[in-house]
């Protein structure tokens, strides 16, 4: 009878050793003096990101397309230094065309400023518009900016992270890489591909002590947005009026604190919290509490979005009828 006791008490203990080593916080990253390489660095979510850890005394590389776009965003972070040593580099390179041209340029970057300490994916762009009127090419050329224009960097720094046994590497997903809605038929598939790709990535590099991020933010008021409203249906406009706009900055904030902090999720606002908790499913954990939540809000968050669900399609029926409508006046005329 003891002996049963014992050996129940031993697996008992095996299964909690089990369930509570995931959920072990790593050592959060230190930003001063350390290497930030920021894709998408010369606009919007990218360069409040760059600001962020310029302020926290980092060293950054900034990668964009257009120089005097990455020349000018340079001029602006300097004027937040901390310290007379920091530096700005800008680099030119299309992140989603020719791996070894990006390979090349960060290997350049690390020579300046040292081996990479933190990488945030933050370049990318949207097109929006119901399927049948998006030409084919966008499906190709979104998922070779957001998706692979993500993979090449982490590729090419991901070597010398796992022989230092440290880093970070952020990708920007989106609210729309959570669920999928009208419009989004282009854009959401790349921003999901990202998490798919971080929860495997991050598996392999955890015990290298590499912690991966995958931020989600909503719409945020950024030169990208503004283009992306120009053509966006109105539909995908009244169903992203659900959750307001945010400010670059903000989201900036939020993103490199989780980065810092090694958490795999990264939100925003109350709707942020609930999809980031309902949309969980096997993805890694960082803390307790953050387990604890996902194993209690899940059901009842579930009905709220149920609630959600149906007022996105009552949103997309009102407009297929009012389009309906119009269609036929105008053939009546
Ligand atoms: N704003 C929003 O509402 C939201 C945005 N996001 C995501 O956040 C990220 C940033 O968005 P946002 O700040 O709005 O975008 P912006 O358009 O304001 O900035 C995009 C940045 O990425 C760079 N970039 C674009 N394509 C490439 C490329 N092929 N190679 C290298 N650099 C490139 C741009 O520079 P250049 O053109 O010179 O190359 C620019 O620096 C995107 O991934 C977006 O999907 C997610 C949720 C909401
Ligand atoms: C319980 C569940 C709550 C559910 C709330 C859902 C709210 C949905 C709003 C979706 C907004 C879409 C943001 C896309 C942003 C983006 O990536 C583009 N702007 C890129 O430029």
């Amino acid at each position: 009878m003891l002996l049963l006791l014992a050996a129940a008490c031993v697996v008992a203990l095996v299964l909690l050793l089990y369930m509570v080593s995931p959920l072990i916080s790593p050592k959060p990253l230190k930003l001063p003096g350390a290497h930030v390489v920021v894709t998408g660095g010369s606009s919007g979510i990218g360069k409040c990101v760059a600001i962020e850890c310029y302020k926290q005394g980092a060293f950054i590389t900034l990668i964009a397309r257009n120089e005097s776009k990455l020349l000018q965003t340079k001029k602006e972070i300097e004027k937040y230094s901390v310290n007379d040593k920091q530096v700005v580099l800008c680099i030119s390179v299309d992140v989603s065309k020719d791996y070894g041209h990006v390979e090349n340029v960060l290997k350049q970057a690390q020579e300046k400023l040292g081996p990479v300490d933190m990488l945030i994916n933050c370049a990318g762009t949207a097109i929006t518009g119901k399927f049948e009127d998006l030409e084919v090419s966008c499906f190709e050329r979104l998922m070779a900016v957001n998706y692979l224009g993500s993979v090449y960097p982490s590729y090419a720094v991901i070597a010398t992270m796992k022989e230092r046994r440290m880093g970070r590497i952020v990708f920007v997903s989106s609210q729309a890489g959570q669920l999928g809605l009208f419009g989004y038929t282009a854009y959401s598939p790349t921003k999901f591909a990202l998490r798919g790709f971080a929860e495997a990535l991050q598996m392999e590099v955890k015990p290298y002590n590499i912690y991966v991020t995958v931020a989600y933010p909503p719409d945020t008021d950024t030169p990208g947005f503004a283009e992306e409203s120009k053509t966006k249906p109105l539909e995908t406009k009244l169903i992203s009026e659900t959750s307001s706009v945010c400010q670059a900055e903000q989201v900036a904030r939020v993103l490199v604190k989780d980065a810092i902090q090694g958490n795999f999720n990264s939100f925003m606002g109350s709707d942020g919290y609930m999809l980031s908790i309902l949309t969980s499913g096997m993805s890694p954990v960082t803390s307790i509490t953050e387990a604890l939540q996902q194993v209690v809000c899940m059901g009842i968050f579930r009905i709220i979005g149920l609630f959600y669900l149906g007022s996105f399609d009552s949103i997309v029926r009102r407009c297929m009828i009012q389009r309906e409508k119009s269609e036929n006046t105008d053939k009546t005329k």
